[in-house]
């Protein structure tokens, strides 16, 4: 089974708004409403290609309920703890003439409720995969995705990581299956701008290093590259199409990758359906479709 945990799931409220000024009125001249945080966004986009997940985590309030009736309808499994006060944040992703991005704080979470997911946690099994994605809430130290994965050590879970800076960084010494930081995340950890493909690359093998297995490095119109385990490396380019939102397109290039994977073992092949998921999510409001991943796929393989 593949579990993936969203410390702070969200309502993402997707707006599109010609020529945005700050300070002023703006209207919005589209938009929808769809369930949102990393690993939800993960648990969707295998959904969507026909993969079972389970989605774990914390929601509070009338806005977690709908989150917890949207990944319902989407049709994976959940198992949320209920925080009791606070609610689950609804952000603001707004396209105007450059993508905007407001992210909420979401509940405080307790040490109790923190008790409840690692009981959860402890009944995974060997071969189970486990995503750790997105930022930890304020209410909770950052050292969490490394105590998660120490707890789990030895067990046999693949674990793959997809957050910033500080929480990636802890977890490399712990071997995740896999990180994917995006460039910017990447010259973050590293301290150092990092322009071109090799930098780039130099940056994923700096992370290799320091002991994740594989890294894939995002960097979204231009593509991405792969540095596995064995020392391989690949690129690929982006798919054709015209972008609504990006919001979601790292989420979906994990899920993508992680079904790829799964399926066949092989790291070009995983890395193509990460890329069709990635694009796809960027070619939709919301999380892409299993018709228009394919589609893209089809379109890489032409190549
Ligand atoms: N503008 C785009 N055109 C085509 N494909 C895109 C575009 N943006 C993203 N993608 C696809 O999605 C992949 C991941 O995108 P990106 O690097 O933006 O991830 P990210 O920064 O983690 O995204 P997010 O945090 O919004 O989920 C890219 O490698 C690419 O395949
Ligand atoms: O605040 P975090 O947890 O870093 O990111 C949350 C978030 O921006 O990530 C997803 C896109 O990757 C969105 O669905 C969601 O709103």
């Amino acid at each position: 089974m593949i579990y993936t945990v969203t410390f702070n799931p969200a309502l993402d409220y997707v707006i599109a708004v010609d020529h945005f000024v700050p300070g002023q009125i703006n209207r919005t001249k589209e938009e929808t409403m769809v369930c949102g945080g990393k690993g939800i966004n993960v648990s969707t986009l295998l959904a969507n290609l026909g993969y079972e997940s389970t989605a774990l985590g914390f929601v509070a309030g009338f806005t977690g309920e709908e989150i917890v009736r949207r990944c319902q309808k989407a049709g994976f499994h959940s198992d949320f703890i209920r925080v009791k006060e606070g609610l689950s944040r609804i952000n603001v992703k707004m396209k105007s003439d450059e993508e905007t991005e407001i992210n909420g704080m979401g509940p405080r979470i307790t040490e109790k409720n923190v008790a409840l997911l690692f009981e959860q946690l402890d009944e995974l099994k060997a071969e189970d995969v486990l995503v750790l994605s997105g930022s930890i809430p304020s209410s909770i130290g950052n050292g969490i995705y490394k105590e998660i994965m120490e707890r789990l050590s030895g067990r046999g879970i693949q674990i793959v990581v997809d957050a910033e800076k500080h929480l990636l960084m802890e977890v490399l010494p712990l071997h995740p299956f896999l990180i994917k930081p995006n460039n910017h995340e990447l010259e973050a950890m590293l301290d150092r701008t990092l322009t071109t493909r090799e930098e780039l690359l130099e940056g994923a093998k700096e992370l290799q290093a320091r002991g994740a297995r594989n890294v894939l490095v995002s960097m979204a119109g231009d593509g991405a590259l792969l540095l596995t385990e064995n020392g391989e490396i690949y690129k690929e380019g982006v798919c054709r199409g015209t972008v609504i939102n990006s919001v979601g397109a790292g989420d979906s290039m994990v899920a993508g990758f992680l079904a790829g994977y799964l399926k066949t073992g092989d790291y070009g092949y995983a890395l193509k359906l990460g890329t069709a998921s990635g694009g796809a999510t960027a070619f939709s409001y919301g999380i892409g479709s299993r018709e228009k991943i394919m589609e893209l796929f089809a379109q890489l393989n032409e190549k």
